[in-house]
C-alpha cells in the first residue's frame, strides 16, 4: 500500500496493488473503528451503500474478524437504497444481506433497512424519523457543530461520474441543508427512484470511507481526491463535496482507480 493525502485536512488516501489487498485493509480499518466506538460509546453505528463496496467488505466475515468483532454492538444503516422490493436483485438491502448480514451475528433489531412498501417520499421521511429517535437516545451520536446524526462510519462507493450514495452530479438533492434523508425519482443510474442520506449527514460522520476500484473511476478519483482548479464546479462531482466537518475521510483505491492521481503530491493530511 502507498499512503498519501490530498490538500484537504483530515483526509487520507490508501492505494493498493489489488482489490484483494484493499479488501484486507478495509476489513482491518472497519474492525478497528468498531473496537474504538464500542469502547468509547458502547456501540458502533455504520451506514453502507450499494455496489462493489459490499463484496469488498467480505473479509470481515472471515477469521479473525468473525470472532473478534463485537457484532452485537453493531447498528447497521444504509446511506442509500434503491426503491425496489427487499428481495429484488437491485436492492442494496438484499446485496448486503446475501454477502454480509447473513454471515455475521448482527442482531436483526439493529438492522435499519428502508421501507420498501411505501412511496420513496414516505420511505425517506420514515427513515429520517427512525434515525431521529436513535439520535435522541444517543445510540447514534450527534454532531457538535449541528444537530445532525454522527455515524461512527459511513462507507461510500463512487460512480465513474463521481456520484456517492444516491447523490448525482448537478442534482438539487446536493443542495439540501436541513433534511437528513431525501429521495430522488430521476437517478441517471437505474433504478430511477432512490432514497439517500444528504451531504450534511455524510459530512457529520466521525469517519467516512470512500471505496473505488477500477480504471473507469480514475478521473473522478483524481478530481475528487487530489484537487481540481479553483473554478471547479463542485456539484459536477458529488464525491468532491464529501468533506467531513469534524470527522476523518479515508479513500481506499486500487491501483487502477488511482492511476491518474499524482501521489507524489501526497502526505497524510
Ligand atoms: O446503490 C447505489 O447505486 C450506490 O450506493 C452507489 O452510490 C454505488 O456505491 C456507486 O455507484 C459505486 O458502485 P460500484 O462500486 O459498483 O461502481
Amino acid at each position: 500500500m502507498s499512503a498519501c493525502g490530498g490538500p484537504k485536512i483530515k483526509s487520507e488516501l490508501r492505494v493498493f496493488e489489488s482489490a484483494d489487498e484493499l479488501a484486507t485493509d478495509l476489513a482491518e480499518y472497519i474492525s478497528q473503528l468498531s473496537e474504538n466506538s464500542v469502547k468509547e460509546r458502547g456501540c458502533f453505528t455504520i451506514a453502507l451503500s450499494g455496489g462493489s463496496l459490499i463484496s469488498l467488505m467480505g473479509k470481515l466475515c472471515e477469521a479473525p474478524y468473525d470472532k473478534t468483532v463485537d457484532w452485537t454492538k453493531w447498528f447497521v444503516f444504509w446511506a442509500d437504497e434503491r426503491a425496489v422490493a427487499k428481495n429484488h436483485i437491485d436492492s442494496n438491502h438484499k446485496l448486503t444481506k446475501d454477502l454480509f448480514l447473513s454471515k455475521v451475528p448482527i442482531l436483526n433489531s439493529h438492522v435499519f433497512s428502508i421501507n420498501d412498501n411505501v412511496t420513496v417520499e414516505e420511505a425517506a421521511a420514515e427513515y429520517e424519523f427512525a434515525i431521529r429517535q436513535l439520535v435522541k437516545i444517543r445510540t447514534v451520536g450527534v454532531s457538535e457543530s449541528n444537530d445532525c446524526p454522527k455515524f461512527d462510519l459511513i462507507l461510500l462507493g463512487m460512480g465513474p461520474d463521481g456520484h456517492v450514495a444516491s447523490l448525482f452530479p448537478h442534482h438539487p438533492a446536493l443542495e439540501l441543508k436541513e433534511e437528513w434523508v431525501t429521495y430522488i425519482t430521476d437517478s441517471p443510474k437505474p433504478p430511477p427512484e432512490r432514497i439517500t442520506f444528504t451531504l450534511p449527514v455524510i459530512n457529520s460522520a466521525s469517519n467516512v470511507a470512500m471505496v473505488a476500484v477500477g480504471e473507469e473511476k480514475a478521473m473522478a478519483v483524481h478530481l475528487a481526491a487530489a484537487g481540481a482548479g479553483e473554478n471547479f464546479d463542485a456539484s459536477s462531482l458529488p464525491a468532491r463535496m464529501v468533506q467531513p466537518t469534524d470527522g476523518k475521510l479515508v479513500w481506499f483505491l486500487d491501483s487502477t482507480a488511482a492511476s491518474v492521481l499524482d501521489v507524489s503530491n501526497g502526505g497524510s493530511g
